[in-house]
């Protein structure tokens, strides 16, 4: 049977220990989650829930991990566990394994392990690289905050910064901090740790939908329609059979390990233009994405790391020129909704590079021509040292 639970102020609506009994959502009133006395949880703040925000069910957890106490009247509507299906609707994160559902859904795909606390993982058919991808963390965090915002407010802008390399193999925990609750606009700041260090943080904003003044000053450059154009793997492939390029490199490529990215990539230019600090490329998500703008905008923060400050090293290029790079910071600003699975143009362009950091800003436009996003980054670029071990090229 679905409920309604009434509190008078200090009373408790849950019990840290007692057994989840349904999901509670808040119709009116305020409570207080309380920081359980356990040592480990000490140093947790207190926070407040408001209407709307809900808590219970949805956790790994079959007992609850913290009190919540009714700061004032309080009215909640109770789901029961039984009815818990009916909150996994075929929509984001839910990881489905069905063949049209795109890999994106499964790498955005977070464990809850607590209130506001979730775990990510780093998918072996995902993009690889030496430390954990950029854009991994970005959707992931980004995820895990939009999953503890009102579902009315979508985010608008983001800021981020990589503190330190994340390591693959590991799991990485997204906390959560309820920064503010307006009612236009809500903050979250997000932590991202592997073996307790904080290796990477999201400040988000989201806002709710608003009517209010509009124009549009930049227009989308003239390209290609993507049907034209080869993408990352055509162009790999041609690589590997075109004879201009020498046998042992087409061997040595041929050998590598590849794995076709989740998300795929138009150019508009060809490789003789690659000296320029500027690109622009179409891209979308492969495979089917669920109807959930919250996803699709995780989804287009997944994406924006993979070939962004790498433009910022083109006029350095040169034939056997070895680069060390890693993303430093990363801005995004939503301008209007994205649809990740149709084409958007990235129109980057770097315009420095200077002490060891290279800057890029970045343009999504739908291709009705609409810009859709904005976005800034820098990079650390250096030439890759040479590691103590390997030995020197002999000349
Ligand atoms: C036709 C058009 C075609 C277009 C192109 C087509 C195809 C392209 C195809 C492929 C492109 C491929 C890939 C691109 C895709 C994606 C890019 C993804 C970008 C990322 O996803 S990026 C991950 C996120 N971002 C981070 O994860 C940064 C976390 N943040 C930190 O990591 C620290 O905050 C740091 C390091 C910034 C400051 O830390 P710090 O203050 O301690 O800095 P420090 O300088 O001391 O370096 C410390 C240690 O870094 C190593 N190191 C430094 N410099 C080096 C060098 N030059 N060579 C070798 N190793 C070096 C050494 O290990 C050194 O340690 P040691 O000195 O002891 O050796």
């Amino acid at each position: 049977m679905l409920g309604f639970c009434l509190a008078e102020p200090g009373d408790y609506v849950a019990r840290e220990g007692e057994p989840v009994d349904g999901l509670y959502i808040i119709l009116d009133g305020q409570a207080e989650v309380s920081a359980s006395a356990n040592a480990e949880e000490a140093n947790r703040p207190d926070y407040v829930l408001n209407k709307y925000d809900y808590f219970g069910y949805g956790t790994n957890s079959s007992d609850h991990q913290v009190n919540v106490v009714a700061l004032s009247k309080l009215t909640c509507f109770i789901l029961p566990n039984q009815y818990g299906y009916l909150l996994q609707p075929k929509t984001i994160w839910n990881a489905e394994e069905t063949p049209e559902h795109s890999l994106l859904e499964k790498i955005l795909h977070l464990e809850p392990l607590e209130v506001d606390i979730f775990r990510g993982f780093t998918l072996p058919e995902g993009p690889m690289f030496r430390q954990v991808f950029g854009g991994q963390l970005i959707g992931q965090a980004l995820a895990a905050a939009s999953k503890t915002v009102d579902c009315l407010k979508m985010v608008h802008s983001l800021h981020a910064i990589f503190l330190v390399a994340g390591d693959n193999n590991m799991p990485i925990i997204y906390q959560v901090h309820r920064a503010r609750d307006g009612s236009s606009f809500a903050t979250r700041k997000v932590e991202a740790k592997q073996k307790g260090l904080v290796i990477f943080t999201l400040i988000a904003s989201f806002q709710k939908e608003e009517v209010g003044f509009e124009h549009q000053a930049a227009i989308m450059p003239d390209v290609p329609p993507p049907e034209q154009l080869l993408n990352l793997e055509e162009i790999r492939e041609r690589r590997l059979t075109d004879p201009r390029f020498p046998t042992q490199y087409r061997n040595l490529a041929a050998k590598k390990k590849f794995t076709p990215w989740p998300i795929e990539m138009r150019f508009c230019e060809d490789s003789a233009s690659q000296h320029k600090p500027s690109l622009n490329y179409w891209f979308r998500a492969r495979g089917k994405l669920s109807d959930d703008q919250a996803l699709h905008r995780c989804v287009v923060a997944y994406a924006s790391d993979l070939l962004y400050s790498g433009v910022s090293l083109n006029p350095h290029r040169e034939k056997g020129l070895k680069t060390y790079s890693l993303s430093l910071d990363h801005s995004i600003w939503f301008h209007k909704p994205v649809k990740a699975d149709d084409w958007l143009l990235y129109v980057i362009e770097s315009p420095s590079a200077h002490g060891g950091r290279g800057f890029v800003t970045g343009r999504m436009f739908n291709r009705q021509g609409e810009l859709i996003m904005s976005l800034t980054q820098e990079a650390l670029i250096r030439r890759e040292k040479t590691r103590g071990p390997n030995p020197r090229p002999k000349l």
